[in-house]
């Protein structure tokens, strides 16, 4: 049914029980017609009242009146009010058809008719519930007797009042009506919970087979402030979200949706005559007051309080009879006879027997997906199911409320498990356009290596844009995420204000043409970013609590989980981000990501997750059982339609991969290299969201020379062997003339290897002895400039003693020379590329004259503290470590950056 169609229905509704009431009141006497008619005569009107009250045909037997209506100005009174209620009688004559005609419409089947007709068998109700539901029925003067039928689901909460005696009587209309809703709606759509202040054993008996399941909770009579706190929580939970989506109450969020996502809720109090503790009643009020809009209805008995929020009463008489508000106080309601209690518990077993059919075995990751891939726009929020309870899906909601989320659970929790479970949903709902995938693992495995094309699998999840795994050494990539992700955030920004937008639903409203995704970025382990006191941590943590804080306006979330959120200690001092993370997801046993006393977490069972939208607080818990989504061939088979469907329009992901160092023939940028403009040496890879290389431009500027420095051989030989062969591309073979010199005698055949290369691409190589070092330096010092020459030297340390040496006779050394040819090389086309084993070395060769003739270096096995001379003196932090060098370059860095050495798999 439509939104607008239930709604005139719902209207169509109110005026007919207001049109019954107004006439079944007229009809019985009261004066209120009457004296309308009558005004202009106090007197006459008076009268009237008089007339009414004794009854228009006991009026002759009062003395009083019967003298009264002779008077002159009061003829007529009797008989208008005879014509008048003449007219009414006529008119309420009609009163029964129409009300039969109502009730048989608004209280279809099990809601209105005899439960011989339907008990026993579960009902098809899906979205709408009936608006009215039968108790009994009554009877009017003359007319015949008529059904009465009150609301109850979406509507309206009952309050009961029994008479002594009258218990029975009213448990078996409580019982009926339950009956007729459970009979109505499917199995699961209705929760009853019952509450008894004086039952120690159970609360309508006859419903116990349904209070195995999910359909019937009982509560405790002592705690009566667990079932208010769970309705209270679910007030709270259900109206944040109805909001939400722009909606006042669940009925139109669920009639919009055109989907259930939450049962109605049926609570049912007895009372005793009294009050409850104030704080209970206060409570109850509350609930009272948000409950209908919730799809929450309560049925209370005895109790004095009047409720609001929409509330019908039932008084009973005795166990058979009840006058209502529904029919006035006049009318007397003779209630269905109650259903024999053997028929009442069959059925509930009946019921509960289609409910645990319905709930059904374990669900799968396929009972996650949407029949139809890709459907979903993200322009207001990501939403997507994840788990079950009870058969019913849980969603986990990404948006305005909740931007982002905070997962935790110890080792084996289920955490990647559940991040699987996450993604896949959402990538089955939304299709790359509107979702982009950002992820990152520090823990050491291949947790998200599967998404990214394989050797065994080519299929990729099309919506990934970067996979980061093994990056637990790598904290400077979870920084270089970060700083994409601050990047997006500002361009973002920008074009949310050329607009005049202020969010993401906006910015896509008004740009329908931009791509403007929402973005995702899950980072596992994230407390791998704040391992150490450095600068790594200070920057991410800034940067964290930007893209947190700013993140939820522009469609960047971010998903961070952890093994143990307690051993955080860095987590603490940055409330910001701990803040934002709104949606919280306690895997069993996981600390500290509820609420601190909320212990949801530590009894959840195995395979579950507790999921809470409103940052933990108890209320918003929501048990969800996680299937099996990290089986291989279980997410494949998804990213494999994905592909698919996908896979043309859409890049692969850049996999990160930690462990494994980059070829250089492989690195995006080699395959580009010619020549044209100023030659850039290519050192290394950058540990970058882009796939990039750390270069060095060759500029004729002063300063444009390498120092590679340490001991580590691999890396020194690759790094330098990468420098060369990129060169080696941007020259065309007369403009260059490489000149090699080896002093160390374990890479001899590395460089052999190299000038061979050199050689078969026609390049001009010199070999060069340590004995010749001298003198081309000489040469190099004074020649001019013809072609670029680029200086490689291996070990250049170790040449150092044979160039200081002086000449007998010679003003300068060798070593003078060389210092020259660093000086003022660079702008005569001669770069030298040398790799010093100590920095001490490197000073030496440098002299007095500074460091500036360094303008780029790349440290391997050196400590920070001996690097600041050559970084302007800023204090550099840099703990070695194996294939990782510490690049820079004084024309672009502000701070050195780390960077990985291409593989070289011969070595
Ligand atoms: N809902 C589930 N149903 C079935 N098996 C599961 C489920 N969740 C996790 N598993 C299995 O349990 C094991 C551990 O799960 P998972 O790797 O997700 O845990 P984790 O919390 O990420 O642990 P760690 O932090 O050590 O990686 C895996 O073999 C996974 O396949």
């Amino acid at each position: 049914m439509g939104f607008s169609k239930a709604n005139e229905q719902r209207k169509r509704v109110l005026t007919a029980i207001g049109n019954m009431r107004h006439q079944l009141g007229l009809v019985l006497g009261s004066a209120r017609a009457a004296r309308e008619s009558a005004e202009i005569e106090l007197a006459r009107l008076k009268l009237e009242q008089q007339i009414v009250r004794v009854g228009i045909d006991k009026a002759d037997e009062d003395a009083d009146l019967a003298e009264a209506m002779r008077h002159p100005l009061m003829t007529g009174v009797r008989d208008q009010l005879k014509a008048t209620q003449a007219a009414f009688h006529a008119d309420a004559a009609t009163v029964p058809a129409r009300l039969h005609e109502l009730v048989g419409r608004l209280a279809p089947g099990p809601a209105g008719r005899a439960w011989t007709e339907w008990l026993g068998r579960a009902g098809t109700g899906t979205l709408t519930v009936p608006p009215l539901w039968r108790i009994g029925s009554s009877t009017m003067d003359s007319a015949g007797p008529f059904p009465v039928a009150v609301p109850l689901l979406d509507e309206s909460h009952l309050a009961i009042t029994s008479a002594p005696r009258s218990r029975a009587g009213v448990e078996a209309l409580i019982e009926g009506l339950l009956l007729r809703v459970l009979s109505s709606m499917e199995p699961g759509a209705v929760r009853i919970h019952l509450w008894d202040v004086g039952q120690l054993t159970a609360v309508l008996p006859n419903l116990y087979p349904l209070s195995r399941t999910s359909a019937v909770t009982i509560y405790d009579p002592t705690r009566l402030e667990d079932l208010l706190d769970e309705l209270a929580g679910h007030i709270r939970r259900i109206h944040a979200q109805t909001m939400q989506a722009g909606h006042t109450s669940l009925r139109s969020l669920r009639e919009t949706l055109g989907q259930r996502t939450e049962p109605w809720r049926i609570a049912v109090l007895f009372g005793n005559g009294e009050n409850f503790s104030p704080e209970a009643m206060r409570e109850l009020r509350r609930i009272a007051g948000g409950a209908v809009a919730a799809g929450i209805s309560l049925i209370v008995v005895d109790l004095p309080t009047i409720l609001g929020g929409g509330v019908e009463n039932i008084r009973l008489l005795d166990e058979t009879h009840a006058v209502t508000s529904m029919t006035g106080s006049a009318l007397v309601v003779d209630l269905d006879p109650p259903i024999p209690p053997t028929e009442v518990s069959g059925a509930a077993a009946r019921l509960a027997e289609a409910l645990i059919t319905r709930q059904g075995g374990p669900r799968t990751f396929d009972d996650l997906l949407p029949t139809e891939l890709g459907q979903e726009s993200s322009a207001v929020e990501l939403r997507a199911p994840v788990g079950f309870y009870e058969g019913d899906p849980v969603e986990v909601v990404i948006g305005d409320g909740t931007p982002h989320a905070l997962i935790g659970g110890p080792s084996g929790s289920g955490k990647t498990n559940f991040l699987y479970a996450m993604i896949g949903s959402l990538a089955a709902r939304y299709p790359p356009s509107e979702l982009a995938l950002y992820l990152l693992d520090f823990k050491e495995g291949v947790s998200f290596a599967g998404l990214a094309p394989g050797r065994r699998d080519k299929s990729w999840l099309p919506h990934a844009r970067l996979i980061g795994v093994n990056v637990n050494t790598d904290r400077e990539f979870g920084l270089a995420l970060l700083r994409f992700l601050a990047d997006e955030l500002r361009r973002r920004s920008a074009a949310a204000k050329e607009h005049e937008v202020t969010d993401l639903a906006g910015l896509r409203r008004q740009d329908p043409d931009g791509k403007w995704p929402r973005i995702v970025a899950v980072i596992d382990e994230f407390q791998y970013l704040f391992a150490g006191r450095d600068t790594v941590t200070n920057t991410a943590t800034a940067l964290l609590e930007d893209i947190a804080r700013r993140g939820r306006a522009q469609g960047i979330h971010l998903v961070l989980a952890s093994q143990d959120i307690a051993g955080i200690d860095a987590f603490w001092g940055k409330p910001a981000v701990f803040e934002q993370c709104t949606l919280r997801i306690a895997m069993p046993k996981a600390r500290r990501v509820l609420a601190e006393t909320n212990n949801a977490a530590f009894t959840a069972p195995k395979w579950h997750a507790v999921l809470n939208h409103d940052s933990g607080v108890a209320h918003g818990n929501q048990l969800a059982h996680v299937p099996d989504a990290s089986s291989r061939e279980i997410f494949m088979a998804l990213q494999q339609k994905l592909w698919n469907l996908y896979a043309d329009d859409h890049q692969r992901p850049r996999l990160f991969d930690g462990s494994v160092s980059p070829l250089l023939d492989q690195a995006a940028e080699y395959a580009t290299l010619s020549p044209e403009g100023h030659p850039r040496a290519l050192l290394g890879q950058a540990i970058d969201v882009s796939d990039a290389a750390c270069a060095m431009e060759l500029s004729p500027a002063p300063g444009r020379n390498l120092a590679v420095l340490g001991t580590a051989i691999a890396e020194a030989l690759s790094i330098m062997d990468a420098a060369a062969r990129s060169l080696a591309r941007q020259y065309h073979p007369d403009d260059v003339e490489f000149l090699v010199c080896c002093l160390v005698d374990r890479c001899a055949p590395v460089v052999d290897q190299l000038v061979e290369n050199l050689h078969a691409d026609g390049h001009q190589v010199v070999r060069l002895t340590e004995d010749d070092l001298r003198e081309k330096m000489v040469k190099l010092a004074e020649e001019p400039a013809e072609h670029s020459r680029i200086l490689l030297l291996y070990g250049v340390d170790g040449a150092l003693p044979a160039l200081e040496a002086k000449q007998p006779g010679e003003f300068k050394s060798g070593l003078d020379h060389f210092r020259t040819v660093l000086k003022l090389g660079p702008s005569r086309k001669v770069h030298t590329l040398g790799w010093w084993r100590s920095t001490a070395r490197l000073k030496d060769t440098l002299g007095f004259g500074g460091t500036d003739d360094i303008g780029v270096w790349a440290a391997l096995d050196v400590q920070g503290s001996e690097l600041s001379a050559f970084a302007a003196g800023q204090v550099v932090h840099w703990s070695p470590r194996p294939g990782r060098a510490l690049f820079f370059d004084r024309t672009s860095h502000v701070v050195p950056e780390v960077m990985i050495p291409f593989d070289r798999p011969e070595f």
